[in-house]
């Protein structure tokens, strides 16, 4: 894996729009993050193309259903050999075990523990009590002892984490320059306050992507890392 942290998220549904957008950065990041989005829309065909780029690919495809299936998911991908693969922590402990066992050797398997876009009140109204930073350390908890690599969380929540979880791979999205627009994002830190506070993977999507010029806001964040 390079050392340039920021994973490029290439929300987009339009292959060649992809690749040409991956292609304007490519020097700037350290790898492709390839969400629902595109893998629906583009499949293993989407993901081979944007492989010729070179940079390691993270599929987050947040898988969610009983063990049985999921592990056949996980199966079924095992032949892109993808560098990260993200799962949700809430799939229990069987889930994850069983993903984590039917994933390739060189493939990081890491759980969702709360989306970055829901807050204590989102949380309370789909009957979790706790708030995000309790609720986030519960799952990183069940995720390490379910034999994962690590977790996705915001990077309000990753130095906790990162304390009692020492080797673990954190992935944090949900990240935003001072000025810049949260969208849909609730929990969000800068880049270098994720870095800081221990996150392995920056996933920055929109703040790249819809820049007006990509590139130099590639490097620009880059810099501040
Ligand atoms: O909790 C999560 C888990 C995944 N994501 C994904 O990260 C990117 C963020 O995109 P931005 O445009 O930088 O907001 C996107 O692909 C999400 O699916 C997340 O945001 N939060």
């Amino acid at each position: 894996m390079s050392n340039n942290p920021i994973y490029l998220a290439l929300d987009l549904p339009r292959l060649d729009a992809a690749e040409a957008m991956a292609r304007k950065v490519a020097s700037h990041i350290g790898g492709i993050k390839l969400g629902l989005e595109f893998f629906c829309a583009h499949g293993h065909h989407g993901v081979r193309e944007l492989q010729k780029l070179g940079l390691p690919i993270f599929l987050d495809l947040k898988l969610h259903d009983i063990p049985n299936t999921v592990a056949a998911a996980m199966q079924a991908i095992h032949v892109l050999e993808p560098a990260i693969v993200t799962i949700h922590a809430t799939g229990g402990r069987a889930m994850m075990e069983d993903a984590k066992a039917a994933a390739g050797e060189n493939t990081k398997v890491v759980a969702v523990t709360v989306l970055t876009s829901l807050d204590s009140d989102d949380l309370g109204a789909i009957g979790i009590k706790a708030d995000p930073m309790e609720q986030a350390l519960r799952l990183a908890e069940l995720s390490q002892a379910a034999g994962l690599d690590g977790i996705v969380c915001s990077g309000h929540e990753v130095g906790a984490i990162h304390k009692q979880w020492k080797d673990g791979f954190f992935v944090v999205p949900g990240l935003r320059l001072p000025d810049g627009k949260h969208s849909d994002q609730k929990r969000i830190v800068s880049p270098r306050e994720a870095r800081d506070a221990g996150a392995s993977v920056l996933v920055i999507g929109r703040p790249i992507r819809g820049a007006e010029d990509p590139l130099a806001a590639a490097r620009a964040i880059e810099a501040t890392l």
